[in-house]
């Protein structure tokens, strides 16, 4: 169970900082936005550079853009160890996937609510991750939908013994995280849970104990 806390709730203007409130973060999800493929635009390639000099954890970058098949690969050649990119935007996601991978980063796709995972089964074996939506992307903030909840266990079924991490991703706090982990997603984005919390450390252990508590069952 990996806690992966998105930044876009945190102070833009103290990055390194925010960063650094979190050292049990499994990885450190970076929100690009573009104005093109979602109604928001937020940091790009030079503050992720600028992120990665800051910080030794893994850096996981969700690439709201459009054309993810021109921008997707400068994220991996700037050191991140994830870039996941959104089916809706990609034109060859496998051909995308298969290139992030050979740059040395993990290869994720992302799907928006209404996106089938039956609909993009044959890239499955080309993907370290699946990122689902759990809100319309663009905002965080944004009330948990409950109806990915199938999804989820759509998606478990599909991959089956893959070794293929299931991401979630919106409104994710303690009301919702058991929910996803026992439909079996195993990591998940939580930002304002995170960072408007008191101790957004002490959030992310606690979100990621009732994850494993939730599988437990
Ligand atoms: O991708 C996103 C929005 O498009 C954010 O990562 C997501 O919404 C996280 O924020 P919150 O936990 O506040 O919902």
């Amino acid at each position: 169970m990996r806690i992966t806390p998105s930044i876009l709730n945190a102070d833009f203007a103290n990055l390194g900082a925010e960063i650094a409130r979190i050292p049990d973060a499994d990885a450190i999800h970076v929100d690009v936005m573009d104005y093109r493929f979602v109604p928001n635009l937020t940091i790009g390639l030079p503050v992720v550079e600028a992120i990665r000099k800051s910080t030794q954890q893994m850096l996981d970058i969700h690439l709201m853009i459009a054309d993810p098949d021109r921008w997707a690969p400068s994220y991996a050649e700037a050191g991140a160890e994830s870039v996941t990119f959104h089916v809706e935007a990609a034109k060859a996601p496998i051909r995308l996937a298969r290139e992030l991978r050979r740059l040395g980063a993990r290869a994720s796709l992302a799907l928006n609510p209404a996106t089938s995972i039956d609909s993009v089964a044959d890239a499955l074996g080309e993907v370290d991750m699946v990122l689902l939506m759990t809100v319309e992307p663009g905002f965080g903030g944004q009330k948990f939908l409950d109806l990915v909840l199938p999804k989820i266990r759509r998606t478990r079924e599909l991959l089956g013994e893959r070794d293929v991490w299931i991401q979630v991703d919106g409104g994710v706090s303690v009301e919702t995280i058991e929910r996803c982990a026992e439909a079996g997603a195993d990591t998940f984005v939580a930002g304002s849970a995170v960072y408007s919390a008191d101790n957004p450390n002490a959030m992310v252990n606690r979100l990621r104990e009732l994850a494993v508590a939730a599988c437990a069952h």
